[in-house]
């Protein structure tokens, strides 16, 4: 089949959706209930529901009905959507096997224990643990404490400060009753009581991105003029810290930061602020993207305190056209010669440039290409896909996902990371 992977968002009445990346020839029907035996681990599930064209609902009992469910959403796709590399979420209804358990109308399992209140549903309203590689009893409780909603100052002890940015400080912290490692961004904004409710509702979305390329979100709070963000922690920090990257490592971690973005744009995000120092890796490998522009306000409200036009903004973006995946693509290529190389692809760029001869440069311009001595051409010819000045020769994310490199390194290779990661660190703290 050869299609694009996209999102299957299974849905189950009563809970938050759990959204999973897939590659649809690579899923099975038995890995697909599997991942929703984490959202439903106590029921025996079976087979599940989608809805055709018509709303009705087909079940899928198995591979080859999952397959004729794939043929049918690539089928429905509008060209529009497909030329734009946006594939919306596939829903899929898991429907619940009879078990001894009493339930209710819905099926729904109802709560017999002793702490019952009666007729309490059991399913937690918890956002699912979806990190399909993480099922350990902290992330479990982290899930918990989201649920209520209720992350506050005086849940978290400060440890150390990990780095500061435009506008905030970035702190490790422990949960106290969880003893989990957190990083905690805290920017300082004077915001009315509304625009701090618009922003933390707008925030709410970040619960809902379930992807091991992306930073899981723990929650967000203000106090006073402040907001602070709660995301996991990464122990290797970002990348820009590590720059130059190896090409083949680069390589490893290039199929995660794919990975993230594609996931995220399949959702309609864009992450629009892609640069290493949003790139986070640590000690086993993980490659992960943070700060999302999710949050319009919140963007906007940082935007006004902290001017700038950055490095890593596409032509377009400057000159005011409309923000899309391919402003994305750019952001990427920048990135990605800067990690391998340490220079950024703009000759004429100095650092002590004007904010007006930083944009006169960026669109003026033509980027330079990796040096081919220095790089396979695999990785060259991507780059240089990416920073293409005209939009119809830039690199479409269907085009991006079958490049040569990036096919190379899908696997991401995250042994080799992990060394690197770990490798690196040792040498820092011998440093200092
Ligand atoms: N979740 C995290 N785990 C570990 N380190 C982190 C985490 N988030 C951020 N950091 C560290 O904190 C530093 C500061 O992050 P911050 O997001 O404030 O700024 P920035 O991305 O460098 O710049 P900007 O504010 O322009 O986006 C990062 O460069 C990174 O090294």
């Amino acid at each position: 089949m050869n299609e694009p992977p996209f999102t299957l968002r299974i849905h189950v009445e009563g809970q938050q959706d759990m959204d999973w990346m897939v590659q649809p020839e690579d899923v099975t029907f038995q890995r697909t209930l599997e991942v929703i035996s984490q959202l439903l681990p106590h029921s025996t599930i079976t087979a599940f529901e989608y809805e055709d064209e018509d709303n009705d609902r087909v079940t899928v009992r198995g591979d080859d009905e999952m397959r004729n469910m794939f043929a049918d959403y690539f089928t429905e796709l509008s060209e529009e959507d497909r030329a734009r590399g946006m594939f919306p979420p596939l829903i899929i209804y898991p429907k619940l096997g009879k078990s001894s358990q009493v339930r209710n109308l819905l099926g729904l399992k109802i709560k017999t224990s002793k702490s019952d209140s009666g007729n309490e549903q059991e399913m937690s309203t918890a956002p699912p643990d979806s990190k399909l590689d993480s099922s350990s009893d902290s992330n479990k409780s982290i899930h918990q404490i989201l649920a209520c909603g209720s992350m506050k100052e005086e849940d978290l002890q400060y440890v150390q400060v990990l780095g500061s940015g435009n506008g905030g400080q970035v702190y490790k912290t422990i949960h106290k009753s969880t003893k989990s490692l957190m990083a905690l961004k805290v920017i300082q904004l004077d915001l009315t009581p509304l625009v701090q409710k618009q922003i933390l509702s707008e925030m709410e979305i970040l619960h809902k991105c379930n992807s091991v390329s992306i930073i899981a979100f723990y929650g967000a709070f203000f106090n006073e003029n402040k907001i602070s963000i709660c995301t996991e922690y990464m122990d290797g920090g970002s990348l820009d810290r590590y720059i130059p990257v190896p090409e083949n490592v680069l390589g490893a971690m290039s199929a995660h930061i794919i990975n993230g973005l594609v996931y995220m744009w399949n959702l309609k995000i864009l992450h629009r602020d892609i640069k290493p120092s949003n790139i986070l890796v640590n000690s086993t490998g993980q490659v992960k993207l943070c700060d999302f522009g999710v949050s319009t306000q919140l963007v906007k409200s940082i935007a006004t305190s902290f001017v700038g036009t950055n490095v890593y903004m596409a032509p377009e973006r400057i000159q005011g056209e409309e923000y899309n995946i391919l402003a994305e693509v750019w952001s990427l290529g920048v990135t990605l010669f800067e990690i391998s190389t340490g220079k950024l692809p703009f000759s004429s760029l100095t650092a002590n440039m004007t904010p007006f001869e930083l944009m006169d440069c960026i669109i003026m311009q033509n980027p330079q290409s990796l040096p081919s001595d220095k790089f396979s051409p695999d990785f060259v010819h991507f780059v240089n896909l990416c920073l293409q000045k005209n939009l119809r020769q830039r690199i479409s994310v269907d085009r991006l996902l079958t490049h040569p490199f990036v096919k190379r390194n899908e696997d991401g290779n995250s042994q080799l990371v992990a060394e690197y990661v770990k490798q690196t660190l040792s040498q820092r703290a011998v440093k200092s």
